[in-house]
C-alpha cells in the first residue's frame, strides 16, 4: 500500500552540475514543501539592565557611553530630591523634584523603588519602563547597591543586574577626589560606604570592571552581556 502523504517522487539533480535554484527547487519538491523564510529564533525579550556600584565607580559615565555606541536602549531617568550638580539637565540627567513632590509620586504608586540616599529621595519612575519596553526597547537602570538590593527583591530574575568596579580602591578614591563634588565629609562616607558595597557582588549577576582610562573597554563588556542576553534560549521576562 502506498502512503498517500508521501510526497511523488522528483529526481533531485545531482549536486555537482546542477545550479543553485535549481537544486532548491528540487529539493522543495521532492521533500514536498517549501522552505520557509521566517526568523528560526523568536525575536529576544526587551531586557531591563541595572546598573550598579560604589559612588564614584563611572555608572552615568558608563551608561552615557553605552547611549552613545548602543541603539535601542533607553535610559530611565531616576526621580530625585538632590539638589542639581553643575552642568545636570532636569529631565536628562534626573527628574530634579521637591522633597513634598517626591513623596506625593510614592503615594502614587508611581514608582518602581525608592529610597532615601545620603538624606535626599531617589526612586526610578514605572511609566518610563513600560512605555519603552513596549515599544521594544531594553531599558537601563542607574541605582546604587541598596536600590539594586530592593529591585532584586521585586524583578527577582527577570531582571539583569550590573556591578562595576573600579580597579581598586585606590583608582576609586582618586575618581572620587578628582570628580570634585565632594567635601572631606561627604568623601569619607562614601569611600566608607563603597567598602561595604562591594561585598554585595554576589546578589549580581555580572560584574565589570571599569579600570582607569578604560571607560570603552567597560562599555564593551556591558555590550556583550546584553548580546549573550539576547540569545540565551531562556528568555528573562519581565512583569511589573
Ligand atoms: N574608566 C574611567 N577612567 C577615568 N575616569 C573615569 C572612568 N569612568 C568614570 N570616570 C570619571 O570618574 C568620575 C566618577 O564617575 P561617575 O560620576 O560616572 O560615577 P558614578 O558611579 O555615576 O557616581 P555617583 O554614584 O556618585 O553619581 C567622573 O569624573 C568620571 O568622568
Amino acid at each position: 500500500m502506498g502512503d498517500a502523504r508521501r510526497p511523488p517522487a522528483v529526481p533531485v539533480p545531482a549536486v555537482e552540475t546542477a545550479d543553485r535554484a535549481e537544486l532548491y527547487r528540487a529539493l522543495e519538491a521532492s521533500l514536498g514543501c517549501t522552505f520557509r523564510s521566517d526568523p528560526l529564533s523568536p525575536n529576544p525579550n526587551p531586557l531591563i539592565i541595572v546598573i550598579s556600584g560604589p559612588s564614584g565607580v563611572g555608572k552615568d559615565a558608563v551608561i552615557k557611553r553605552l547611549r552613545e555606541v548602543r541603539e535601542g536602549i533607553h535610559f530611565v531617568v531616576t526621580a530625585t530630591s538632590r539638589a542639581k550638580r553643575v552642568g545636570e539637565i532636569d529631565g536628562k540627567d534626573y527628574f530634579f523634584v521637591s522633597k513634598e513632590e517626591f513623596l506625593s509620586m510614592v503615594d502614587r504608586n508611581e514608582l518602581l523603588e525608592y529610597a532615601l540616599v545620603y538624606g535626599e529621595y531617589k526612586g526610578i519612575p514605572k511609566q518610563q519602563i513600560k512605555e519603552f519596553m513596549a515599544k521594544g526597547y531594553d531599558v537601563v537602570l542607574r541605582v546604587d547597591i541598596q536600590g539594586a538590593a530592593t529591585l532584586r527583591r521585586i524583578l527577582r530574575d527577570s531582571a539583569l543586574f550590573v556591578f562595576l568596579v573600579a580597579e581598586s580602591e585606590s583608582e576609586l578614591v582618586k575618581r572620587l577626589i578628582d570628580r570634585k563634588t565632594e567635601t572631606k565629609e561627604t568623601l569619607m562616607v562614601r569611600i566608607a560606604t563603597a567598602r561595604e558595597e562591594v561585598k554585595h557582588i554576589r546578589d549580581f549577576d555580572y560584574v565589570v570592571v571599569n579600570a582607569e582610562g578604560k571607560l570603552d573597554g567597560a562599555v564593551k563588556c556591558v555590550e556583550s552581556i546584553i548580546d549573550a542576553e539576547k540569545a540565551k534560549v531562556r528568555q528573562r521576562n519581565v512583569v511589573i
